[in-house]
């Protein structure tokens, strides 16, 4: 199988996220036949948390032996630790609360109510994946990352026509001016979000059909950041079929 982009369409966003939650399943499985962890990083977004819904409800959902993964974050909201907007509070309530998850197993960024501020805890979140990563390496190996994609093209906390986007010398940006509420967050750089075996992005609606159509085309991906993002042996686009309005057939894998 070649590393190019594919495009998975489904009918809705219902079966978008049963059908990635399963291949979810069973990637960590495989993965874990293989290696002694599996290391999946999550996606804020209301397609992301679908897709974790999806997962706690899946009746295949405690063949995977949570206790040898590990969770991380693509991005945070700067909220406090419990208010509802942050992302590690709704992947807890839609899938770590409820699965035999350690609770060592679970990286949250810091919170804006913990006592330090915005640029530390980008530095703190940095200094934790270089502690995780194994001897002599810069960075974790990461079997899955999640990505939702913004209708500007934005994934993580990476926005088009912003300088931290195309920032790569550090593993963790401070953001101070995101145009998607809150406008303080942190986030993964892409040279780290790349460094990910799959990078598994989860799109549905119209609104995302001229960002996803633009960034298959070759856009910039400064201008359209989710174009500069290639995980290093799979990169799949599970999207409805409104969000590949503008996907050339060509790169639509065939459905089953
Ligand atoms: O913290 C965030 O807001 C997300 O990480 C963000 O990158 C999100 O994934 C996209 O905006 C897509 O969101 P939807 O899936 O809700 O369209």
């Amino acid at each position: 199988m070649t590393n190019e982009r594919r495009v998975l369409v489904h009918a809705d966003k219902q079966t978008l996220a049963g059908a990635v939650a399963a291949r979810f399943i069973t990637k960590t499985v495989d993965i874990l036949d293989e290696q002694d962890a599996a290391t999946v990083v999550l996606t804020g977004g209301t397609v992301g948390t679908s897709v974790l819904e999806a997962i706690r409800e899946s009746p295949a959902r405690d063949m995977v032996d949570w206790s040898r993964v590990h969770f991380w974050w693509g991005d945070e909201r700067w909220v406090p630790k419990d208010d509802p907007e942050r992302n590690e509070r709704q992947a807890r309530d839609a899938l770590l609360d409820h699965i035999a998850v350690p609770a060592e197993n679970i990286h949250p960024f810091a919170a804006s109510d913990e006592g330090i501020d915005l640029q530390a805890a980008a530095a703190r979140y940095s200094e934790e994946i270089a502690e995780a990563a194994p001897f002599g390496q810069p960075l974790p190996r990461f079997d899955i990352t999640f990505l939702g994609v913004g209708a500007d093209g934005h994934i993580a906390s990476l926005f088009p026509a912003n300088p931290s986007t195309s920032e790569d010398g550090a593993n963790v940006l401070a953001v101070t001016n995101s145009p998607k509420p809150p406008p303080e967050r942190l986030s993964l750089t892409r040279p780290v979000i790349n460094s990910s075996e799959r990078v598994w992005l989860v799109l549905a609606g119209p609104d995302k059909a001229s960002a996803l159509g633009l960034a298959l085309a070759g856009a910039s991906r400064d201008e359209v950041p989710v174009a500069g993002i290639k995980g290093r042996r799979r990169t799949v686009f599970f999207v409805d079929r409104e969000a590949a309005a503008e996907v050339p057939e060509n790169l639509i894998a065939p459905s089953y």
